[in-house]
């Protein structure tokens, strides 16, 4: 499996003139097998509905559906996991609802974080924030190649970095010592998310 992450922004893949499903369906065609829900602004009922519809794409494709922050929809949806952050509901607290079979990804944005997490029941680590991003406005101090190559080192479990991740930064990135890379705009803001998914596969397995 290669180690590119598609987190989606339903409202960046209208602007590049997509539906979601579409840029998951082409992201999943393209070889993406690892896709994260995350839906800031939609109300419970529009959050499950596209939950239920990227459900069918990623299993179709045979491809991770991870849902952000929301462990009730990912039970609805029998999703493959949950991500949460510093501030979302404790992961621990997540293990127990969703089960010992699920993934659960945790955000790590700085080396206190990282020694916190230490030796938790988790997945991934998600290692935030990379370069600048104009997709999330509420980031963490950005930690640069330095600062990713640090954590990487301290940890055994496999880690996206995220944050301003494209096809120009992707490999110095996996270069730094990340497993994968997360991004948003890179994909869902394509005019083709089939071809900007192609080229970051084909520059990850380049590295
Ligand atoms: C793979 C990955 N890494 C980090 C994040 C950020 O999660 P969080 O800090 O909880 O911020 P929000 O995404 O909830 O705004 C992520 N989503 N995915
Ligand atoms: C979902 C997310 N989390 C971040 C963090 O820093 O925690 S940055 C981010 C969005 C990344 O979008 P793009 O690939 O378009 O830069
Ligand atoms: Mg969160």
């Amino acid at each position: 499996m290669n180690g590119l992450y598609l987190v989606t922004d339903s409202g960046i893949a209208h602007q590049a003139g997509h539906t979601l499903p579409f840029v998951v369906e082409e992201a999943c065609r393209a070889g993406v097998r690892w896709v994260q829900l995350r839906e800031k602004d939609l109300t419970t009922r529009a959050f499950l509905e596209l939950g239920v519809a990227l459900k069918h794409i990623t299993q179709h494709y045979g491809a991770k559906l991870i849902i952000n922050d929301r462990v009730d929809i990912a039970l609805a949806v029998d999703a493959d996991g949950v991500h949460v952050g510093q501030d979302d509901m404790p992961h621990q607290l997540v293990r127990s609802l969703i089960g010992p079979g699920k993934i659960i990804g945790l955000s790590i944005n700085n080396m206190d974080e990282l020694k916190a997490a230490q030796g938790a029941d988790l997945d991934y680590l998600g290692i935030a924030t990379i370069f600048q991003t104009g997709t999330k406005q509420d980031t963490s101090s950005l930690l640069g190649l330095d600062g990713l190559t640090a954590i990487c080192q301290q940890t055994s479990l496999p880690t996206f970095a995220i944050g301003g991740i494209n096809a120009t930064n992707s490999q110095s990135v996996v270069k730094a010592g990340a497993s994968g890379v997360a991004v948003v705009s890179a994909i869902c803001g394509q005019t083709s998310p089939y071809a900007a998914s192609r080229e970051l596969i084909k520059l990850f397995n380049g590295v």
